[in-house]
């Protein structure tokens, strides 16, 4: 489904046409369907090597951390620009081609205003002291230079105003597309391809970078629109310089000039390098991570409901406590050695802060050598002391820019390279078959499959051999921990397998793509969901299409025996539910009247939500196989034969054909009787098959659990 979505029109957003309009159709979900360019792989192997040439025992650094500037890493990040740049630029353009050119040009004008300012300031001081000089004061003339002042300001204000609006224009609606990617980009994913830890901490770093979008160097993240900022200071730089070569132009004064220059940048550059070397407020080291993480993880514990009930049953508070102070403490000792190596850092002689008095009065012995040779006006001298500052800090802020985007750069590559991660189970455009249907129950075979969630851990599926018949049903039973959920999740297409052979209807599943193969599935997982949202969105999420068909919803909850309970809701099928943990959109508890708006449901009444989120498509002829994993384990011994006599119902027609196949995982084995065949999996291998006589005759592993149970 997730594949065929397409954005629908919004005409509420007019500030997004190309990623909302006619023209959007770039940005539809499928486009992730596209084949890999030969750069994307680029993109992230350059995006790897940063990680770990941060380390010099060969780790890798924790993600959102800042890389050390040295050779490699310039390197590294000079190629991830010349990648991601063009396309991220092309993004914006495409948005808003003519107002992110004039976006650049008005940064570029931006930056030129200080230097016009102090000559235009120069300027009239020297007017007034010529006329201060003379003694004749013309009031017109004064005017004038008063009323140019106010034009110069007016478009300064006009030109300011224009780019600011024109940045917030661009910005809001990059801020929307980069988000929207961000999202098409996780829920492609499936979880093989989400439980490899690399992918994760790049997925992290993307994220950072998508955060750093939220507004300015928020997180002090870099933004890329703080990029647009490094072309005002480049400009303002170049307008201070020209304005100074402009006041000492001959080859005498231009030594005069390199002086002053080296005077106003002598304490940043000494005050950088020794920032550079000592100070990095980076929390790198293995244990550091560990501190921020268990920190995080016991803060979680702490303040989510869906927690609560254990948390107080089994007596965790004190635990959860101590552990976060430990964490805690740990990170408070180690933020107070940054401060410790910050403060030192200041106390030194050459620092910026301390000594700007010192360096302040160094700028004033080239501004003597230009009184002395030349025949400089007062207005020159302002303008001259003015530029020698201003490029003094302008230089300053876009060295501190540049160290920001430095860093910036590494998580716009996590950005870019997450953008084409081709998902683990999608298989290769050129060997992908449409699923290929039997009309009879899907035929599934699996040959000495194994798999396990670990390379380094013993496998927990080993060696199964399964044929499962069109139509045919089969309950999976044996001891907790023996595979049985693993072996569906398999089955479900959601896990892949490390060897062996799995094939649907004679076609080797790994040439289905996940999204076909889904289409013709439905289940009831043994952990299901508890959505935040009301019974009408909890059931129709099982056939999104058919959310708003009351009719679909009714047949749904009926056929799961949940119309009952649903009916005496306050407001029926769109009462909204308590899930019980943490509600979506709060940061930490909902408020109150959030809660009490909602109904708590048992657990019996949530499991039979969820069976009849699985029945909304299991009646559709395009459903080949229906998987209950344990679905239910809080129902009662009626209900459970009811709804075991649905499935049969919805299996097979009326002439007493089967047309779909039905696999159930069960603890209840008088329910498992009621399957055509029984598997009973054993420490991940299939122990015994048969019909439940035959397992009973072999007198094995099942039919001591069966005579165990009754
Ligand atoms: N996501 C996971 N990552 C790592 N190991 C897992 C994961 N899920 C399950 N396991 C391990 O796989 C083994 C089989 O688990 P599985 O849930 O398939 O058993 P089961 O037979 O369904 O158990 P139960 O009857 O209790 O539901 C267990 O040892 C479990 O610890």
């Amino acid at each position: 489904m997730g594949q065929k979505t397409k954005l629908s029109r919004n005409r509420s957003l007019p500030i997004f046409p190309a990623v909302l309009g006619a023209s959007g159709a770039a940005y539809r979900c499928e486009d992730y369907r596209k084949p890999a360019r030969a750069g994307d792989d680029a993109i992230y192997a350059a995006w790897l090597k940063s990680r770990t040439v941060a380390q010099a025992s060969g780790d890798h650094i924790a993600p959102g951390n800042h890389r050390p500037f040295n050779h490699t890493t310039a390197q590294l990040a000079h190629e991830l620009c010349k990648l991601c740049f063009p396309d991220i630029l092309g993004l914006f353009f495409t948005l808003h081609p003519w107002r992110t050119a004039l976006m650049i040009i008005l940064q570029l004008i931006r930056g030129m205003f200080p230097a016009f300012r102090g000559f235009s300031h120069a300027v009239l001081i020297d007017e007034l002291q010529s006329m201060i000089i003379s003694g004749n004061f013309l009031w017109l003339r004064i005017a004038r230079f008063a009323a140019t002042e106010m034009i110069r300001a007016v478009l300064e204000y006009f030109i300011d105003y224009l780019a600011s609006s024109t940045e917030n224009i661009v910005h809001t609606s990059a801020r929307f597309l980069i988000e929207y990617k961000q999202i098409e980009q996780r829920v492609r994913l499936d979880i093989p391809t989400l439980s490899d830890p690399t992918i994760r901490d790049l997925l992290h770093e993307s994220d950072l970078f998508v955060r750093s979008f939220g507004g300015g160097s928020s997180f002090g993240l870099f933004s890329i629109f703080d990029f647009t900022r490094i072309l005002v200071l480049t400009s303002e730089l170049a307008s201070h310089l020209l304005m100074l070569s402009s006041l000492i132009w001959t080859g005498k004064h231009y030594s005069i000039l390199i002086l002053s220059l080296l005077s106003a940048l002598l304490p940043f550059t000494i005050s950088w390098l020794r920032n550079g070397q000592a100070y990095s407020g980076d929390f790198d080291n293995p244990y550091e991570v560990y501190a921020i993480a268990r920190q995080e993880r016991m803060r979680n514990l702490a303040y989510s409901d869906a927690y609560r009930p254990e948390v107080l049953v089994f007596g965790l508070g004190p635990w959860i406590l101590q552990s976060w102070a430990r964490a805690r403490r740990a990170m408070i000792g180690l933020e107070r050695r940054q401060v410790a190596d910050e403060h030192k850092l200041s106390d030194q002689f050459w620092s910026y802060t301390n000594s700007a008095g010192l360096f302040a009065a160094m700028q004033n012995l080239p501004m003597i050598l230009l009184v002395q040779s030349s025949s400089a006006s007062l207005g020159t001298f302002t303008l001259y002391r003015n530029s020698i500052q201003a490029l003094f800090l302008t230089a300053r802020s876009l060295v501190m820019t540049l160290r920001l985007a430095f860093q910036g750069v590494f998580l716009m590559g996590a950005f870019c390279a997450a953008l084409h991660i081709q998902p683990k189970l999608q298989p290769a455009a050129d060997k992908v078959v449409r699923y290929k249907r039997s009309l009879r129950g899907m035929k599934i075979e699996l040959k000495n499959l194994s798999f396990s969630y670990r390379n380094d851990r013993e496998p927990v599926l080993k060696d199964i051999n399964l044929t499962i018949e069109a139509g045919e049903t089969l309950a999976i039973v044996g001891p907790n921990g023996s595979g049985k959920s693993t072996l569906a999740n398999v089955l479900l297409r959601i896990l892949d397998y490390d060897s062996g052979e799995f094939t649907v209807n004679g076609v080797d599943i790994r040439k289905y793509r996940p999204a076909d193969y889904h289409s013709h599935v439905t289940t009831v997982f043994q952990g299901f969901s508890k959505y935040d949202g009301s019974v009408k969105e909890n059931v129709g999420m099982g056939l999104i299409q058919e959310l708003h068909n009351p009719v679909a919803l009714q047949t749904a909850l009926h056929l799961a025996g949940a119309v009952d309970f649903v009916k005496a809701l306050p407001q029926g099928v769109k009462s909204k539910l308590n899930t019980g943990g943490k509600a979506s959109g709060w940061f930490h508890n909902p408020p109150s009247e959030y809660v009490h708006a909602r109904h708590e449901l048992s657990g019996g009444e949530w499991q039979r939500l969820a069976i009849s989120r699985g029945f909304m498509r299991a009646h559709r002829p395009e459903v080949e196989l229906i998987l209950l994993d344990e679905p239910t384990s809080s129902l009662d011994a009626h209900a459970q034969n009811s709804l075991f006599d649905t499935v049969g119902k919805i299996s097979t027609l009326p002439t007493g054909e089967r047309i779909k196949t039905v696999i159930f995982i069960t603890h209840r084995l008088s329910t498992a009787r009621r399957a055509d065949k029984i598997a009973m999996m054993e420490r991940g291998r299939i122990a015994e098959f048969g019909t439940h006589d035959e397992l009973l005759q072999q007198d094995g592993s099942y039919a001591a659990l069966y005579r165990a149970s009754v």
